[in-house]
């Protein structure tokens, strides 16, 4: 068994907080260019998330902290820079989360805004570490993972969900291949999780997403271990768009299934995936490829950003307080209660 270093601190920052202003690793361009872009309200960085230069819902949560820290530095409206920040994107509840918290410390001074968003940031790492030793606790010896979209530093404070499991299970010598799915239409699996995993030496081969089904047929896969944008009281996951298909692939070929979230992704005030609003992208994202025309002219396409996967096709939800085996209300209750 080989032993490999883990560590919180790539060698990137994807979210930088640096004097008086946000520093942002632009996401778009990964992994050819490394263009930093800067940041100084709230109106901007809510542009920033809605076109995907920071992504991953803790990322979401953490840049809109930040956002919201600006314009209390800069005297403007904070009612206003909610409202602006909340409007980038509807899925991930990081998002809501971390807005209600800042708007909580409302009546607080600006420097105590800025110190608010930088726990809030730190506190993810530390929840994804957690959640990396919890999450690789399950896994057996020589483990190989599926996974998707992209959920590691670049997706979070530092370390990642599902990706921060892989790492933890690889730095303890469990984990011996990933499968990274391209995840159309943005490609974040070919674009950043390749491009992580490859800087931290784990073994990784992209696929096609359409591959998964012929690799799990296979008897090539353990774990398909997938982040969550929100997970709803009675266990159900809103993620990335093709996680469905996966979770149902999985059931079918016994291939368990592994979701990293941390608590600050689970919504309980509603009952079900049915009730989580889903993002709808433009139809460009669809029908061309980073602005290139690939579909006919006028081809109309749909673009729902995340789909909802049942509770019952989860076999663990993975939290930094622990696991949650055959999650469902009860299971779910009991978890966060802690
Ligand atoms: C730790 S990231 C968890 C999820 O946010 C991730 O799986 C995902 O779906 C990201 O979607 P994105 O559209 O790239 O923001």
């Amino acid at each position: 068994m080989s032993v490999h270093s883990a560590s919180a601190h790539a060698s990137f920052h994807a979210i930088e907080w640096r004097q008086q202003s946000l520093h942002l690793l632009d996401q778009r361009v990964l992994p050819h260019e490394h263009r930093v872009l800067e940041y100084t309200t709230a109106a901007e960085v809510a542009d920033a998330i809605r076109a995907m230069v920071v992504r991953g819902a803790p990322a979401i949560g953490i840049a809109a902290a930040y956002g919201y820290a600006l314009d209390a530095l800069a005297g403007r409206d904070l009612q206003q820079a909610y409202h602006v920040l909340a409007e980038s994107r509807p899925t991930a509840v990081n998002l809501f989360w971390a807005l209600e918290r800042m708007a909580a410390l409302n009546s607080a001074d600006a420097h105590t805004l800025v110190a608010e968003a930088r726990k809030i940031h730190e506190e993810d790492i530390a929840a994804n570490l957690a959640m990396g030793e919890f999450g690789a606790s399950v896994l057996p010896e020589n483990a190989v993972i599926y996974t998707h979209c992209n959920t590691g530093a670049l997706a979070t404070g530092g370390h990642g969900t599902a990706l921060g499991i892989i790492r933890s299970g690889y730095a303890e010598g469990k984990v011996t291949q990933v499968y990274a799915g391209e995840t159309r239409p943005w490609l974040q699996g070919a674009r950043l999780t390749a491009w992580e995993l490859m800087q931290d030496q784990i073994p990784v081969s992209l696929v096609c997403d359409g591959a998964a089904a012929q690799l799990f047929r296979q008897g090539n896969v353990d774990w398909v271990i997938v982040g969550a944008d929100r997970i709803t009281a009675n266990g159900d996951v809103a993620n990335k768009i093709g996680t469905y298909s996966l979770a149902v692939l999985a059931k079918h070929h016994g291939v368990k299934v592994m979701v990293a979230a941390p608590t600050t992704t689970f919504d309980l005030t509603l009952a079900s995936g049915d009730d989580i609003p889903i993002e709808q992208r433009p139809q460009e994202e669809v029908t061309s490829l980073f602005g290139h025309p690939i579909a006919p002219q006028g081809c109309h396409a749909i673009n729902p950003s995340f789909d909802v996967t049942p509770a019952g096709l989860i076999d663990v939800i993975a939290t930094e307080k622990g696991l949650i085996m055959q999650p469902d209300r009860d299971s779910v209750a009991l978890l966060l209660a802690r």
